[in-house]
């Protein structure tokens, strides 16, 4: 595939669009100290040639001052009493500059220092922030999760393209003015310099495109690797990996993986190191073309020794700013394409919105919340997890949602949370559609535990505040929940109480076990006024007592309140008001634990298959 060199140039150039908008977020950490950094970054770019110069005057009056007679007495007798006066000035000039560089190399770096950490915390800020808008359907899509993992990239702190940006800003300032000074004497010798540089700047963009395409094409390869990592080196797995012995496989499985990258890389760097070894002989040999010819003109009188000395040195200088410049230039470009996916990430739009004029979430629920003809298929599949389904949820009733893995019950929890959207039919509370009303009202009024809820490396108070977390420091609130989901029995046991921080990750962290997380969890649904509380697989890992407790403080939290519970268990189902069977997304047989065994339909099947079970 091969585009014309206008359309390459382009795109190369091309990754620096959003240089701008990086430039901005730098401003917005700090002015004051983009400013600073700025200004210092000028100062620290005009003494190279200022210095070159000054080294100029000084060996030009060294040999002015050689021809006269050689001082008598002292060397400070000379320097107060002699024709030496402007060399002093010159060298206390010299002098003076190289306590300035000093000064200021040491400035920038400090105050570089604490922009980029500035920044790399403003754009982990602007990932996790952006991440928390976005759907649940686009987290679950694999293209997201690649384009998330080099937005990542630009969070890491790793490239330091502030830094690099800011270097290549003031290499140029330097190299402009050396230029400008070496122009004044010989201006075809500087063109001599960068026409020898420009097959390198070709090559080096050239290998850093194909760089960045390699690193795009293997990233599903790279989060391969990375989950591996995680899974090979973390606690939570550690007993599993263990018993069925999976080190090997794993290790082998990332290996296989990593050599595919790995050989990719070396071809690469490999053709990379070859190329660049011949641009850049072409540049050292036009460097040495020109210093042979301005010794050839110093030798004939074209150019003083002072002149000598300043263009060599400019020329030296300015081979190795023009050459680091090309060096930054294509460092930056590849990763400023990161920069692309980080920006591209931050413009990813959700498409589960609040309507701009909402309906509020009508509570207390009075007529109930129902499903009309309701029909969804999961992103990217062709079946249908929910079809035709009307469901209806009276106010103040406990729906038992059964039925076999896969059925729909999980999905149907999702729609009625607005995770997903159905592509049929619509859901209602009291006649509003749930696309009518704002999001965030939608889900305050709702209580919702997964069966995958989450286990987080907190302490135990804020494991339960996290229902409610603007009642994070509400400790009579919090104590209150853990009461109603039993996990006060589980603080007793803990030493530092509410106080402790859980998982295995956290320092003085305790397990617990997976009884008393869900205990823990289900605290959590008490931390809220919910209307509607959704508790999918509640009890599944309590004993019967505990199962018991649970949903005789449920019935007396739910007056009032409508809950949908969804479970294997059939102690649990049989307590609910309404049961409703699901199969293949549909309804299959609605009714009341006695009305479904008279039926004798599927119902009383799992029913009596569940009860001969405890026989
Ligand atoms: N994120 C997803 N993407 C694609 N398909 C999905 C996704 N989540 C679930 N499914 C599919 O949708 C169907 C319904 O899944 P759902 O999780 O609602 O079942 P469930 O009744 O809750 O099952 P279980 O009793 O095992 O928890 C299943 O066939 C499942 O494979």
């Amino acid at each position: 595939m091969h585009q014309p060199w206008s359309a390459r140039l382009r795109r190369r150039f091309g990754v620096y669009a959003h240089v701008p908008r990086m430039f901005r977020q730098i401003w917005r950490c700090s002015p004051a100290l983009t400013v600073s950094s700025i200004c210092l970054r000028l100062v620290q770019a005009i003494q190279p040639p200022l210095a070159l110069y000054l080294g100029k005057l000084i060996v030009d009056e060294v040999i002015r001052l050689g021809g006269h007679a050689m001082p008598t007495g002292s060397l400070a007798h000379w320097a107060l009493h002699g024709p030496a006066t402007r060399l002093e000035i010159w060298i206390a000039l010299e002098f003076a500059l190289i306590i300035l560089s000093d000064l200021t190399s040491r400035a920038i770096s400090l105050v570089d220092g604490l922009l980029n950490e500035r920044y790399i915390n403003a754009v982990s800020l602007a990932l996790m922030e952006h991440s928390a808008t976005l759907d649940l359907q686009q987290f679950e899509s694999s293209a997201l999760q690649d384009l998330l993992e080099r937005a990542r990239r630009q969070a890491s702190g790793r490239n330091n393209l502030l830094v690099q940006l800011f270097n290549i800003a003031q290499t140029t300032v330097t190299a402009l003015m050396l230029a400008a000074g070496v122009l004044t004497f010989a201006p075809w010798l500087v063109m001599v310099l960068i026409v020898a540089l420009l097959p390198a700047a070709a090559g080096e963009a050239h290998f850093n495109a194909e760089g960045y395409r390699l690193i795009r094409a293997k990233t599903a390869e790279r989060r391969e690797m990375e989950y591996l990592r995680h899974v090979g080196s973390s606690a939570e797995h550690a007993k599993e990996l263990k018993l069925f012995g999976l080190g090997g496989f794993l290790v082998g499985r990332f290996s296989k993986a990593a050599a595919a990258v790995l050989e990719q890389n070396r071809r690469l760097a490999l053709r990379r190191f070859a190329w660049s070894g011949a641009f850049a002989a072409i540049g050292s040999v036009a460097y040495y073309g020109v210093y042979i010819v301005i010794v050839w003109d110093t030798v004939n009188g074209r150019f003083s020794v002072g002149d000598l000395t300043f263009l060599s040195g400019s020329f030296l200088r300015l081979h190795g700013l023009l050459s680091s410049l090309l060096l930054g230039v294509t460092q930056t470009a590849s990763q400023a394409q990161y920069l692309d996916d980080f920006f591209a990430f931050l413009d990813l739009r959700p498409a589960i919105l609040s309507p701009p004029v909402s309906c509020p979430f009508p509570s207390p629920i009075r007529q109930g919340i129902r499903f009309e003809n309701v029909g969804f298929r999961y992103p990217g599949t062709d079946r249908w997890a929910i079809r035709g389904l009307d469901l209806h949820i009276g106010a103040g009733e406990t729906v038992a949602l059964v039925g076999e893995n896969g059925a729909g019950k999980t999905t149907i929890v999702k729609l009625l949370t607005r995770l997903y959207e159905p592509d049929e039919g619509q859901i209602t509370v009291d006649g509003v559609s749930l696309r009518d009303m704002d999001l965030a009202d939608l889900r305050a009024h709702i209580g919702v535990i997964f069966q995958d809820f989450i286990r987080y490396s907190l302490t135990a108070s804020e494991n339960i505040a996290v229902g409610r977390i603007e009642a994070l420091d509400d400790t009579a609130r919090i104590t209150a929940a853990a009461h109603e989901g039993l996990a006060d029995g589980v603080m007793a046991k803990l030493p530092m109480g509410l106080d402790q921080p859980l998982g295995k990750r956290v320092a003085k962290g305790r397990e617990l076990s997976g009884g008393e997380w869900q205990k823990i969890a289900i605290s959590r649904a008490y931390m809220r006024d919910a209307d509607l509380l959704i508790l999918d697989e509640p009890t599944s890992a309590l004993d019967a007592r505990a199962e018991t407790d649970v949903f005789e403080r449920l019935r007396a939290l739910r007056q009032g309140k409508a809950a949908l519970v969804i479970s294997h268990r059939f102690s649990t189902v049989r307590t609910a008001d309404r049961i409703v069977v699901l199969e293949h997304g549909r309804v299959l047989e609605a009714g009341t634990h006695e009305q479904l065994l008279a039926h004798g339909g599927r119902y009383a099947e799992l029913f009596e298959l569940q009860a001969a079970g405890y026989q």
